[in-house]
């Protein structure tokens, strides 16, 4: 595979905060784009069309449909309307860069890509899994199921976003920096035999290694290779604006590492940075940073 990067970048954000627990990313969109997310882009040649925000409700202002799936109803439709937003990009052969919002947007982005490239390679930045099951969530929150519906395992309505065609093979899903897992998520990776690289893995390998081994693997007998980044993979030292903190995260220079190796690797084509909350981040430095990764991620470099 060799997609050759997209010079035409289309940015949606999504101001959804309904999967969390806590309010506050669903003003990422806004602090990423108050970050100059367009100008460094456009500084890097890219041709940006700014699709504006999808409109989400707040809490208090919709229907909390039971405790172990909490608004479902306003998740599933968001995700339905990114879904066709990000295929309608992608067939007019526009990168599409979804800014969040919560993670449980990981669901309408990809199955929006899905709809393009049957055969997808996901890497999965993230401190957590984001593979619990209604079953298996100690909260009820929609932003840590969206692996599991994206691999097919879950509530039909999440599972059913986009069509119940294609879903992404568990064997081209790699997920990077993980360091917190609930029971029931260690049991469904182990079973859907995820490659997952901890933050164990990473100190004893370094960065330089896992992603040269995670870029084999989604890259081989793919069309295409979606980046998902969630901001609390980083520590929280350097990303503290984010609702789930977890202390031992990855450095500046390993994230930016690994946006440059998979650059140069000259594979991705579409990605999604997710979690940043304004309400908790010190003077919008992780909407900063976030628009810094995605500068790595697009071709920036040093000299
Ligand atoms: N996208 C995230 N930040 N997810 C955090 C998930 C936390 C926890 N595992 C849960 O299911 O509630
Ligand atoms: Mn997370
Ligand atoms: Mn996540």
């Amino acid at each position: 595979m060799n997609p050759t990067i997209n010079n035409r970048i289309s940015i949606i954000g999504v101001p959804l905060d309904l999967g969390a627990d806590r309010r506050g990313v669903d003003m990422g969109p806004s602090a990423i784009r108050y970050a100059k997310v367009g100008e460094k882009l456009q500084a890097l040649g890219y041709e940006i069309d700014d699709k504006g925000d999808i409109a989400a409700n707040r809490p208090d202002s919709c229907y909390v449909d039971g405790t172990s799936l909490k608004y479902l109803d306003e998740i599933e439709r968001v995700n339905t309307e990114l879904c066709h937003m990000v295929a309608e990009e992608m067939a007019k052969a526009r990168f599409p860069l979804i800014l969040g919002g919560d993670h449980s947007i990981a669901i309408g982005t990809i199955s929006g890509v899905l709809q393009h490239k049957k055969k997808l390679g996901v890497l999965w930045f993230d401190a957590h899994g984001d593979i619990n099951t209604a079953a298996t969530s100690p909260s009820g929150n929609i932003h840590g199921m969206p692996v599991a519906v994206c691999l097919g395992r879950g509530h039909e309505r999440l599972t059913g976003v986009g069509g119940r065609a294609a879903k992404l093979d568990p064997e081209k899903f790699v997920m990077i920096g993980i360091r917190d897992l609930d029971p029931g998520e260690k049991m469904l990776l182990k079973e859907l035999g995820v490659v997952v690289y901890t933050m164990h893995e990473i100190d004893i390998m370094g960065m330089a290694k896992v992603m040269e081994e995670a870029i084999k693997i989604v890259a081989n007998g793919t069309e295409g290779v979606h980046v998902s980044f969630d901001m609390d993979v980083i520590d929280p030292l350097h990303a503290p604006g984010v609702g789930t903190p977890v202390l031992g995260g990855l450095t500046y220079r390993e994230s930016h590492l690994a946006m440059e190796l998979i650059s140069a690797a000259n594979i991705v084509t579409s990605a999604e940075f997710v979690e940043v909350n304004t309400v908790l981040d010190n003077r919008n430095q992780t909407a900063k940073m976030a628009v810094d990764l995605m500068g790595s991620l697009l071709g920036e470099r040093v000299l």
